[in-house]
């Protein structure tokens, strides 16, 4: 089969989000397919995040449709597409403080029946049983994400990079087809940044699609086949990280940002 038919996993078209005059997201569609790091880029401004939020939906927006999986998924809240397998992490990752790392990806986890007291009283046996699976898939996923050594270790002990470690570890919780990542780089050493590129493909290498957002020109060549382009909140071009590079338009819209 042509890879060319293969249903994208997300597809956004003529997407618009307005804040009073301001339209930060305009007439953007993109289409991401199964298995592939796609990267989004653009100057500050460019309307990066807003498409972040528009896609995970903590933004609804002023016009355009989102279908997650074929579906249309435009009107439904972030965790019911969390639910049906679209993840995201933040620029700045929040873990809870005070818990270990191990608690934070237990908190992190779907359908809990432990939410539910009824149910809690009901099905103590069914409870404990999850709970040990539960435990189980954040040791496999702290081991994933080489953070065992950190496991009982208290968040606010965890540096920026281990951090995004663990925000990713958090995400991986949910089982999610596809992962938002904001700006995994930013605030992370050089040699944990390889320890991220590197997790991100071995998570990749699981089947698990990803949209990245970043400014750090060298891990988005290493990590995406393919680069879309956002400047002034409109769609500038999109193609292989070498040809984006060496784009007029793409220069000139950095350029521009960097000037002003
Ligand atoms: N809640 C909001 N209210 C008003 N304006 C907003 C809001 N969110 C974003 N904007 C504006 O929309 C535009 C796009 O912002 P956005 O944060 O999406 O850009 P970005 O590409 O993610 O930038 P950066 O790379 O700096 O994170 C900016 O002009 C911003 O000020």
């Amino acid at each position: 089969m042509d890879a060319e038919v293969t249903p994208p996993i997300l597809e956004a078209r003529s997407l618009t989000r307005r804040f009073g005059g301001i339209a930060a997201v305009r007439d953007m569609s993109l289409s991401i397919a199964p298995g592939e790091i796609l990267g989004l880029i653009g100057p500050n401004g460019a309307g990066k995040t807003t498409m972040f939020d528009l896609l995970s939906g903590s933004v609804r927006p002023s016009a355009g449709t989102i279908r997650l999986k074929g579906r249309d998924v435009t009107r439904e809240a972030a965790h019911h597409r969390l639910a049906q397998g679209l993840g995201r992490t933040f620029q700045i990752p929040r873990p809870f403080p005070d818990l270990t790392c191990t608690e934070n990806l237990l908190i992190a986890r779907q359908n809990q029946t432990g939410e539910r007291l009824f149910a809690n009283f009901l099905a103590s046996r069914r409870i404990a049983a999850e709970e040990r699976a539960a435990r189980e898939k954040a040791h496999e996923i702290l081991d994933l994400m080489l953070l065992t050594r950190l496991a009982d270790e208290p968040a606010r002990f965890l540096s920026g990079g281990q951090r995004k470690l663990l925000e990713l570890a958090r995400v991986m919780m949910a089982d999610p087809a596809l992962i938002l990542l904001d700006e995994p780089a930013a605030g992370v050493n050089p040699s944990l940044l390889e320890v991220l590129i590197d997790r991100i493909q071995a998570i990749n290498a699981r089947g698990v699609t990803f949209l990245l957002i970043e400014h750090n020109i060298d891990m988005v060549t290493r990590l995406c086949s393919r680069l879309i382009v956002m400047a002034n909140g409109s769609l500038l071009c999109e193609g292989a990280p070498d040809d984006v590079a060496r784009d007029p338009r793409v220069i000139e819209a950095y350029l521009g940002g960097a000037a002003a």
